[in-house]
């Protein structure tokens, strides 16, 4: 693993940038804004990339909200946003678009469009993720996010975690979408609890 870093000034704050490298290819980095100003456990992000909103802007989930919220929670209270260069929770976004087309074509929602697909519902690895977070000695963290799979995912890494929930409220364009990961890709959204 090769390693670079640098001060970056965001509108949310200053934080360390760094880079951490297993090949030549973009996605076989990580990414990581570091706050060292922490008390306690430190919060962690772990976010994957999604291009459609994040670079495009667009409105049907919340990856984008989820980015800002993390970065400014972060830049606030200290902590780490890791940054997983993989659309589509790891299947790409070859596979994401025509999971998306799936959707405007025959109503498909995301779980149903990648079982039509042959596609692993949450193809993602968090080995590499687990790596990093040891490179920064971090035993026990607060990880922002509603998806258990990813707690139990970075615990089997070794690390003690506790759930913090990064909830985004619904707009009628993100409504099905957060939906569906509620009742059938098990996050705890409580807006769609019953
Ligand atoms: N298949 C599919 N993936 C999407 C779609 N919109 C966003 N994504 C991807 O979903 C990934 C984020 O996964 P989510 O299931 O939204 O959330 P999570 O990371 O598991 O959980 P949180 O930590 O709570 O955000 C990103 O890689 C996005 O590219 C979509 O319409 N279809």
């Amino acid at each position: 693993m090769e390693h670079s870093s640098t001060t970056l000034r965001t509108k949310f704050g200053e934080f360390k940038f760094h880079c951490f490298s297993w090949g030549a290819h973009e996605e076989d980095n990580l990414l990581v804004l570091e706050n060292g100003n922490f008390l306690g456990h430190p919060l962690v992000r772990v976010q994957s990339a999604c291009y459609s909103a994040e670079i495009f802007r667009s409105l049907d989930c919340d990856c984008h909200a989820q980015l800002a919220k993390s970065q400014q929670l972060i830049a606030e209270k200290g902590g780490y946003l890791i940054y997983m260069l993989c659309d589509g929770r790891g299947a790409g976004l070859l596979n994401k678009l025509r999971g998306m087309e799936l959707g405007e074509t025959e109503g498909l929602d995301t779980s149903d469009a990648y079982q039509k697909l042959g596609i692993p519902q949450d193809p993602r690895d968090y080995e590499r993720v687990c790596t990093v977070i040891k490179y920064f000695d971090l035993k026990h963290i607060l990880l922002l996010t509603n998806n258990p799979r990813k707690v139990s995912a970075i615990e089997r890494g070794g690390i003690l975690v506790d759930r913090q929930p990064l909830e985004i409220g619904s707009t009628p364009e993100s409504r099905p979408y957060l939906a569906t990961k509620s009742k059938k890709m098990g996050h705890l959204l409580s807006e769609f609890e019953d």
